[in-house]
């Protein structure tokens, strides 16, 4: 690492200490005078930042406070949101991110992370070359118009590939060099953002048909070319594109769309671990899921290979899941099926949402709308007179956009509901007795296949490293969760659990001829992936 001095040593986040320098440190980089005299450890500073941080009176602040710390001394940052990962991934992460991102131009300090638009079209591998970074090995991408479940917040949604990022590090620790933030800026068709004085992106209506694919197309290659060793993960685009651009990368590079198939991984995780609580056989299992979706359809996409591999034909695997979209059961006799779940459809009369509920009797119920309340009294008690314990994952981020909120699910169902959500709800105690919702979150997954794809070098993602990542994740979930309603483990686990996938990754890479890891590599996986995590000390 090259030697900075002085000024330019306290202002560089990456090597900052600031008041942790030593004496000698002071004296050799020429940071006499520019400290205050007290020489504090990274713990003492750790101390300092929670008080400041509790200090807040808002979310929003909070975040803009952490914001200011990752800009001023990274391993602080990261120390600290590693060692208080409950209290801290809120605040970078759903669901306050999603008010950040609302309001980023007009909370915006310090240009993070890189930025594309229209006007760098014929020129990106010229302006990669501008981020001071050259061994790249994740990229998070957004282009902003389905951000969380609050629509098309244009170039503001770069709170997203943010947070993603922040928790790639802190999570699977993949070092901070290593990653990076972008937004693909194609314009917002939010017309309020457009006229907003304070709004900071390309305010231009969205780019579309050829002329956008084609500029992702060059963006894609243009990464490739710059960071041959990196993975791109798609994140938060909206549903139409998200597929298509799956489709027309995943097949020859290192790409994954987070919300299709990270999302299907930590759902499918969740469904296997309800088993252990309803005492069913998985293969027994019927799903129902509202929204047709990114997130819906990935996940109905990734239970039929789950549901074949334990014993089911296709056939039963697709009759095993069932779609509710605005109009009711998806049916064969609906209009417009959506080409992707038209395998889904059922020959059964057209029903709405609590008839077909009645009909079907599914024993997990899964919201992926970004609405809030979609999941209503009615939905809720119809389930829970079928089911001893039906279980509800009301996956939309953020909090104000759930289908339903803990405790809805739980006074509902009088108790009964295994109750797990996107965006953390804190626990509920009714009439004496405390529940224990659990958060279903990508966060359980993406770090972990981004750090197996990194150190394996797989040059393709491939369903089977999401299949058997959550297996692996459904397998963390402890005992003692399992007897509390928990259906995901403990946030505070997950560097050990990002570990555990990515070697899993690494051992599905190998198989499918993905790679040629090195023997030793292999042979020592657990031992090797754990050594090239990153742990941010001074
Ligand atoms: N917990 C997690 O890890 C993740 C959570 N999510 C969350 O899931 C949500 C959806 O994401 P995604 O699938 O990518 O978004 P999409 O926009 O792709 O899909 C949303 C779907 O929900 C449907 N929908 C909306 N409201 C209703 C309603 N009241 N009744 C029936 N259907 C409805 C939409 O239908 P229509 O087309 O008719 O509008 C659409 O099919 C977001 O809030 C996102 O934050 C996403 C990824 C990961
Ligand atoms: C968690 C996530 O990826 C989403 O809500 O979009
Ligand atoms: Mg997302």
């Amino acid at each position: 690492m090259k030697a900075l001095r002085g000024k330019t040593l306290l202002n560089n986040p990456a090597q900052n200490k600031s008041t942790a320098f030593t004496r000698e440190e002071r004296a050799h980089y020429g940071l006499q005078g520019l400290l205050p005299y007290g020489v504090t450890d990274i713990h003492i500073q750790q101390q300092r930042v929670l008080a400041n941080l509790r200090s807040k009176s808002s979310d929003i602040e909070k975040y803009i406070y952490l914001n200011g710390l990752l800009e001023r001394n990274q391993r602080l940052f990261y120390r600290t949101l590693i060692n208080h990962i409950a209290e801290i991934m809120p605040l970078v992460y759903t669901p306050t991110v999603g008010e950040a991102c609302v309001k980023l131009s007009h909370i915006f300090r310090k240009p993070q992370g890189f930025y594309l638009t229209p006007e760098d079209r014929g020129h990106m591998l010229a302006r990669l070359e501008n981020w001071p970074e050259t061994d790249v090995r994740i990229v998070v991408v957004t282009d902003g118009e389905r951000i969380l479940g609050l629509g098309d917040l244009g170039a503001n949604g770069m709170g997203i590939p943010i947070g993603k990022i922040s928790l790639y590090v802190a999570c699977a620790g993949i070092a901070p060099s290593q990653c990076m933030p972008i937004m693909l800026d194609v314009g917002t068709n939010n017309q309020q953002l457009r006229e907003d004085p304070l709004y900071l992106g390309y305010p231009h209506p969205r780019l579309t048909g050829e002329d956008y694919l084609s500029l992702v197309d060059e963006f894609v290659e243009a990464v490739q070319q710059r960071f041959p060793s990196a993975a791109i993960q798609f994140e938060d685009f909206s549903s139409q594109n998200a597929f298509t651009l799956l489709d027309r990368y995943a097949g020859s590079g290192r790409c994954f769309n987070d919300d299709i198939q990270g999302t299907a991984a930590v759902t499918l995780a969740g469904i296997y671990a309800s088993s252990r609580i309803t005492q069913k056989s998985f293969a027994d299992l019927k799903i129902m899921l509202l929204g047709t979706g990114s997130a819906a359809t990935g996940v109905a996409e990734l239970l039929v290979p789950a549901f074949k591999a334990a014993g089911l034909s296709e056939a039963e695997a697709y009759s095993r899941v069932s779609f509710i979209d605005r109009r009711g059961l998806v049916t064969a006799t609906h209009a417009l099926i959506k080409p992707r779940i038209r395998s889904f459809v059922k020959n059964l009369p057209a029903a709405d949402f609590v008839t077909a509920i009645a009909t079907i009797q599914p024993d997990v119920l899964i919201g992926a709308t970004g609405t809030a309340g979609a999941f209503t009294e009615a939905v809720v008690r119809e389930i829970s007179r079928y089911q001893q314990h039906p279980v509800i994952i009301a996956l939309s981020n953020p909090t104000s956009h759930t289908e339903c909120t803990a405790e809805q699910a739980y006074q509902w169902s009088e108790g009964r509901a295994i109750f797990a959500s996107g965006s953390p709800f804190a626990p509920v105690t009714l009439h004496g007795r405390t529940y224990h919702p659990a958060q279903g979150n990508n966060v359980y997954i993406y770090p972990g296949i981004g750090l197996g794809v990194m150190v394996s070098r797989a040059r393709l993602v491939i369903e089977d490293m999401f299949l058997a990542a959550a297996k692996e994740l459904a397998n963390c979930v402890s005992v003692e969760e399992i007897e509390r309603g928990s259906i995901y483990p403990d946030i505070v686990r997950v560097r050990d659990i990002s570990h555990k996938i990515a070697v899993r990754v690494c051992q599905v890479a190998q198989q499918n001829n993905l790679t040629k890891m090195e023997t030793d590599l292999f042979n020592n996986l657990e031992a090797s992936v754990r050594e090239l995590m990153y742990e941010p000390s001074y």
